[in-house]
């Protein structure tokens, strides 16, 4: 079944408890100052998590910043409750909060190992 896109309302809503991301058109970003090895840490933890979920965000990484881009595909590239879904355990894993990290460790590890 395909993904339910969000109203503008639902949207303005959720992107109120979300305090760090905003709109990029038929997508919600947020960006993290962070150093370069940190950037490339946290995508790993992100990635497991991605994985763990099934819905991946876009990342891009520069010297000193990582930013995330989320919209589901499977609804035409249109915001749905997976996005905030993802979005807040990206916030989760970036504060290091152990209810974002616990059940991504591991997998995250092992996702090092398979990519070496
Ligand atoms: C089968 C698989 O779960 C789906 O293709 C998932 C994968 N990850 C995804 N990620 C994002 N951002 N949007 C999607 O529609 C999506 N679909």
């Amino acid at each position: 079944m395909l993904p339910q896109s969000l109203s503008e309302e639902e949207i303005a809503a959720h992107l109120a408890d979300l305090p760090g991301w905003e709109r990029q058109g038929e997508a919600i970003a947020r960006t993290f100052k962070r150093t370069y090895h940190e950037c490339v840490h946290l995508t790993m933890y992100v990635a497991a998590k991605a994985r763990e979920i099934g819905h991946h965000p876009d990342i891009h990484i520069t010297w000193q910043r990582i930013r995330f881009v989320i919209t589901t595909h499977d609804a035409g590239s249109r915001l749905t409750a997976k996005d905030f879904e993802l979005a807040r355990h990206i916030d989760a894993i970036a504060a290091g909060r152990e209810d974002g990290l616990d059940s991504v460790r591991s997998s995250a590890d092992a996702g090092i190992s398979s990519a070496l």
